[in-house]
């Protein structure tokens, strides 16, 4: 298979042949129970996003899943106890979304606080007009915020917050060393010392309805609650209720216990701020969603690509598959030099394989790794000119196509090998062939 890393957006697709790429299954609503009847056996890798739940029942249907990329910052919808029991790898988004659920998270607070959306109604009703000025709303700076969960967002919320001059406390499952905020091991405590709470953690067995009625009375009459984390980590009807009753002086809600049903009653409410789901979603983090998911599934694949590359360089000169007829070529792979067309995911497993054999590794890629310490040479001519042993795993673009010419098959000479698991275009096939014949000929 090709190195997904070593892809340009323009180029990837149109060389990839649907027999050569991992079969992968795009897990949306409605029930995908008569597709997987076809399919089931040669999916490896599920895509997914919060609103498809990853249950054991649908990974019993689907032996060959090694790996579940979900499009999410949270996991809740995925059985993650039945993933580790079948080996299945799992992802998330990583930090892609930290930037825009901060971003949503503090938006929330200073909506709430200073009555963006409420006094936006109030001026489109005409209401500025008819009933004079709008009540003033309540200042952020100095304010203690709460946040529950100081993960990706929840540190990104702290930094903005401490920007905006507040005093920053939390909540979270270990207290973090490095960081001087203070921790409240209890979510109530936390509550009782802040005007402010911010929920952003994960939705588990432990956080299912941790925000309760005993939390809400900590917050108090002037307590703020905003909730970018999951639904059901509020008990709902209790915050609904506490709204009512003017327990608490508002919230910012982005996530439901039920969505997309929301308490109707939230609706007559102006200090309640709704959004629907959307705090981290951006074009720009379904951008990085994309490259991150596209690298998660290539780095898994790209180890069985590297273990065919090194399995192929030491059958070649061990004669393995050629059952041992000839064995004036034996040779070890040890102090062999190795060159690599292409330093992406595949590469660079291949390169630790064989440095892990006593290899001694150079490469050829479109930019100089800062990460490995193997020596960059800027064209193929340059790495064969180096080397006894030639891997191809680069894309196959206009840059590459034919690459590997005559010029560079001859100077990698008759004692030289070349292994590709790239692309067969990235070789002058024809050439290969007749130095192939000549290198034997002369051997005889
Ligand atoms: O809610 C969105 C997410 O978990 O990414």
């Amino acid at each position: 298979m090709e190195d997904q890393e070593e892809q340009q957006d323009n180029t990837s697709d149109q060389n990839h042949k649907p027999q050569d790429l991992p079969q992968v299954l795009l897990l949306k609503p409605p029930p995908v129970l008569s597709f997987l009847t076809a399919h089931a056996d040669s999916i490896q890798a599920i895509l997914c996003s919060g609103a498809a739940p990853v249950t054991d029942d649908l990974l019993q249907l689907l032996p060959s899943v090694r790996l579940v990329v979900t499009a999410s910052a949270g996991t809740n919808h995925i059985d993650l106890e039945a993933c580790h029991r079948r080996g299945i790898s799992v992802t998330n988004a990583g930090n892609v979304f930290s930037d825009d659920g901060a971003d949503a998270a503090v938006g929330l607070l200073i909506d709430v606080l200073r009555k963006i959306t409420a006094s936006d109604r109030y001026v489109r009703q005409g209401l500025w007009v008819n009933k004079g000025d709008y009540p003033p709303g309540s200042k952020l700076r100095g304010k203690r915020v709460g946040i529950v969960g100081l993960g990706g967002i929840g540190l990104e919320i702290a930094n903005r917050l401490e920007a905006f001059g507040c005093n920053v406390l939390y909540n979270s499952r270990k207290k973090k060393a490095h960081l001087s905020y203070p921790f409240y091991s209890d979510v109530r405590q936390l509550a009782a010392n802040s005007d402010a709470l911010i929920i952003c953690c994960a939705l588990t067995d432990q956080t299912r309805h941790m925000i309760d009625k005993d939390v809400f009375l900590a917050l108090g009459k002037e307590g703020v609650i905003v909730n970018i984390g999951r639904g059901a980590i509020v008990d709902e009807k209790e915050m609904v209720r506490c709204l009512v009753h003017g327990e608490i002086a508002g919230a910012g809600l982005d996530v439901f216990e039920n969505e997309p049903d929301v308490p109707k009653e939230l609706f007559e409410l102006d200090n309640v701020v709704l959004s629907p789901h959307r705090a981290v979603f951006t074009p720009e983090s379904f951008m990085a969603l994309r490259g991150i998911s596209v690298a998660y599934a290539g780095s898994l694949f790209s180890e069985d690509d590297a273990d065919i590359a090194v399995g192929l360089l030491i059958d070649v000169p061990r004669k393995i598959s050629t059952g041992n007829r000839c064995s004036r070529l034996l040779f070890q792979l040890g102090g062999e030099k190795v060159g690599i067309v292409g330093l992406g995911s595949i590469g660079q497993e291949a390169a630790k394989g064989l440095e892990h054999d006593g290899c001694n590794i150079l490469y050829n890629s479109r930019t100089k790794k800062s990460s490995v310490p193997y020596p960059c040479y800027s064209n193929a001519c340059e790495v064969v000119a180096n080397c006894e042993v030639l891997i191809i795993c680069c894309e196959l673009n206009d840059q590459t196509r034919h690459m590997i010419s005559k010029e560079v098959l001859l100077a990698l000479g008759k004692r030289g090998l070349i292994i590709d698991v790239g692309r067969g275009a990235v070789i002058d096939e024809e050439e290969m062939v007749r130095c192939l014949i000549d290198a034997r000929r002369d051997r005889r």
